[in-house]
């Protein structure tokens, strides 16, 4: 990278700034660059080898995310494993994204993502069945089993954690080998060759099970799909009542699996980190739980009857958003009505992170409050501040069934287990695809009463 002019008005750190503050704090990323924000204001500029502005003044959000989203293409996080995904959903720009779009928005209906629940509360129960106080776990990569373990029960049908193990770890073998190539971009030519010849390798094996996985189920009489996201799929029309070809079809389910389970995974991990934190705040859930519930499992039905319970996920997602940055790249010329004018081509992260930490709408950012997001002051929290599902015609598909699953799993294991950090110290965020814990997150399994 090689430090260019950047417009004389818009302010930003060196580039030695940044490389002392990233040595200084460690290479914290997220945290050096919110730091930045509140040195620099809402908008400010990487010294980069293209501009890339990190913006977070909220009519600039709204301009670039909802009202001309046309004009800035998707680049960065989601997309980099574009060769993985291929041209579903998260990668696909228009006219073909749309289309897609409208075509699987169905899927991801109330009444659809509903009839997920018995599975997903069966799929945890098996997972901690003989979980008891004091076993030693890593929550990182229980949840990652358990997502990935769900995803494909809604999708195909299979459990990729056991019985399609094998397709399970090669999805986790691509998504390592995608993170990698994309936080080393400074590897020696021989290097990234090799790993880009383990990604193309891994690649080849995904499509020749997916491809399996497709020609099965169009085998089988249509009255004997099972409910799953798949069948949805292949049932599904476009508007001219021709089908999806089997490549789309391969890409959407490939993108649903990546974008879909570590996402949530994440969420999870958040949530139980702050609670082994705030035993107080799992004592108030308890509650909740108790009074509406009762003994009975929760569902779709109870999530406006657990409002405590939604609170804490809300805050836990402020803190933690576990898609932290959204990038973009400008297509043409224009001027965002901050004033800030953009080149075509430059480069825009929009960062949750660093938006929902801004003082301005969070009095002390960096402290757990779940009241918050209570039905008093929620209200005060404008839209292009919080918004951890994205927002505008690229907004979460699946923010439905993440929300769901969540608050599915944080009762199933919360009303049975507490747990508790087994090394002290804060757990720092780490910025890959998804915002991870780093160094995963070592727990004790306590009864929760
Ligand atoms: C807590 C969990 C999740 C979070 C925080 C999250 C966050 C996001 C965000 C921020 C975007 C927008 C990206 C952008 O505009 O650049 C997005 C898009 C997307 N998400 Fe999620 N997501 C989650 C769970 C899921 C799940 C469970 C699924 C599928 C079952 C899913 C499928 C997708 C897809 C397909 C897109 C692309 C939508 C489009 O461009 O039309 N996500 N997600």
């Amino acid at each position: 990278m090689s430090a260019t002019q950047t417009p004389a008005r818009t302010p930003g750190p060196s580039r030695l700034d940044l490389l002392k503050h990233f040595f200084r704090s460690g290479f914290r990323f997220v945290e050096a660059l919110t730091e930045e924000a509140e040195k620099h204001g809402d908008t400010f500029v990487l010294p980069l080898e293209v501009p890339t502005y990190i913006l977070r003044n909220p009519d600039d959000i709204k301009h670039i995310l909802v009202s001309n989203p046309l004009n800035y293409h998707k680049t960065g996080g989601l997309t980099v494993g574009e060769k993985v995904i291929g041209q579903g959903l998260v990668s696909s720009e228009e006219p073909l994204h749309g289309k897609q779009r409208r075509t699987m928005q169905p899927m991801f209906h109330k009444a659809s993502i509903s009839k997920f629940t018995e599975m997903m509360l069966e799929s945890t129960a098996s997972h901690t069945r003989d979980w008891k106080d004091g076993d030693s776990i890593d929550m990182s990569l229980e949840m990652m089993h358990l997502t990935i373990t769900i995803v494909g029960l809604s999708l195909f049908n299979v459990d990729l954690y056991r019985e399609g193990r094998e397709l399970g770890m090669e999805f986790n073998r691509a998504l390592n080998l995608v993170t990698r190539i994309q936080l080393m971009p400074f590897l020696p030519k021989w290097a990234m060759g090799s790993l880009q010849r383990k990604l193309d390798d891994s690649i080849s094996k995904i499509d020749e099970a997916m491809a399996k996985i497709i020609s099965d189920r169009r085998k089988l009489p249509e009255s004997e799909w099972p409910h799953d996201l798949l069948s949805m799929i292949l049932a599904s029309r476009y508007e001219d009542g021709s089908p999806m070809p089997d490549k789309l079809v391969r890409d959407e389910v490939v993108t649903i699996i990546l974008a879909g389970h570590e996402t949530v995974a994440n969420h999870l991990n958040w949530t139980w980190y702050l609670l082994a934190r705030h035993p107080e705040v799992h004592d108030k859930l308890l509650k909740e739980w108790d009074e509406v519930l009762g003994g009975e499992e929760p569902s779709m039905e109870h999530m406006g009857r657990l409002p405590y319970t939604l609170m804490v996920l809300a805050e836990s997602m402020r803190l933690y958003p576990p898609a932290w940055t959204l990038a973009r790249r400008v297509v043409a010329p224009e001027k965002l009505p901050s004033g800030l004018e953009l080149k075509a081509g430059d480069e825009l992260l929009i960062m949750q992170y660093v938006s929902h930490r801004n003082p301005a709408y969070f009095p002390e950012p960096e402290k757990f409050i779940p009241e918050r997001f209570s039905a008093e002051n929620k209200d005060s929290i404008p839209k292009y501040v919080y918004y951890p599902f994205g927002l505008g015609p690229r907004f979460c598909i699946g923010e439905g069934f993440a929300r769901l699953e969540a608050l599915l799993l944080l009762v199933k294991m919360g009303r049975r287990f507490r747990f508790e950090m087994a090394r002290s110290g804060e757990v720092r965020p780490e910025t890959l695809i998804a915002l991870r814990p780093r160094k995963g997150l070592p727990m004790i399994v306590r009864n929760a009463r």
